[in-house]
């Protein structure tokens, strides 16, 4: 099957440090595909180079048949890619709402003269943006806080306003950068049946960088492993667990403990 996301021989650079050296990796369509390492294997600066954050040092990022070098970064939203952050960013004086519709911003064409001229367009789009918006806050169950200030509500509800927000974008492909850190045992089941439905019923391919192995392993239809910016593993989750070079890459550090918890 033709990939949706191709990454080939990326690398990046910072200075003397080779934070990303030479990944390459495909994601099919419909795949949720997990990202992991321990701290520091250069999981987020991929992310980065694959919405547009960061350009590469080298090497080669094609999506949905178009090489991502060829076109601006503030236009990868609007070719299809969506992301999440690991530390939230959002606005937090703003509501759950106002917060979602910022995501639309790349569907929007009228400008503020169209507004003046094109009534009939600017109020065509807005009428979109809120039925879009309606739907996700049903989907995410989040229609009891659609009104609060972001800023008053807990960490677990905010990681699913970010949520929404990537989704207000209506992305073919989403990154989804650590979801579940720092939430409890109730907010990660409510995050994985989520994802699994955003895959299965918004048609969304999902792509995750993930520490918590229960999800990986259990929702994850391939696991890429980065360790010291290389990729050192790819399979189902199955073949991650028993993978040597895998468990030497966690061993010593406390990852290890979750991938055995994970029924390694
Ligand atoms: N902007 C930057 N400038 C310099 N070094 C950076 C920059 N961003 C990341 N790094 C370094 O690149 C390496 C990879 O970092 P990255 O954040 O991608 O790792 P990670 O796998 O996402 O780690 P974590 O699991 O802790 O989030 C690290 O050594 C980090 O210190």
């Amino acid at each position: 099957m033709t990939a949706l996301l191709t990454v080939e021989n990326l690398s990046k650079r910072f200075g003397g440090l080779q934070a990303v050296a030479d990944v390459s990796l495909r994601v099919a369509p419909g795949e949720i595909c997990s990202v992991i390492g321990p701290n520091g294997a250069g999981k987020t600066t991929l992310f980065n180079m694959i919405s547009g954050v960061l350009r590469p040092s080298g090497g080669r990022i094609s999506f949905d048949g178009i090489d991502l070098s060829m076109i601006s970064p503030w236009k990868f939203a609007a070719v299809g890619i969506g992301r999440t952050f690991q530390n939230l960013a959002l606005f937090k004086h703003g509501t759950v709402v106002e917060n979602i519709l910022t995501g639309r911003h790349t569907h929007l064409r009228s400008t503020v003269l169209d507004a003046v001229w094109f009534y009939g367009r600017t109020r065509k789009e807005e009428i979109a943006a809120r039925q879009r918006v309606e739907h996700i806050i049903e989907f995410l169950e989040i229609e009891h806080i659609r009104d609060a200030v972001v800023g008053t509500l807990s960490y677990g509800q905010q990681k699913r306003v970010e949520l929404a927000r990537a989704l207000a974008c209506e992305p073919k492909l989403l990154l989804l950068d650590e979801m579940v850190s720092g939430m409890n045992q109730e907010e990660t089941e409510d995050i994985a049946r989520f994802v699994l439905d955003i895959r299965d019923e918004l048609g969304i391919t999902v792509v995750m960088i993930e520490h918590e192995m229960r999800i990986v392993m259990d929702i994850s239809d391939r696991v890429h492993v980065l360790y010291f910016g290389r990729k050192i593993a790819e399979g189902a989750p199955g073949e991650i667990r028993r993978d040597p070079a895998v468990a030497e890459a966690y061993l010593g550090g406390q990852r290890a403990d979750a991938m055995s918890k994970a029924g390694a």
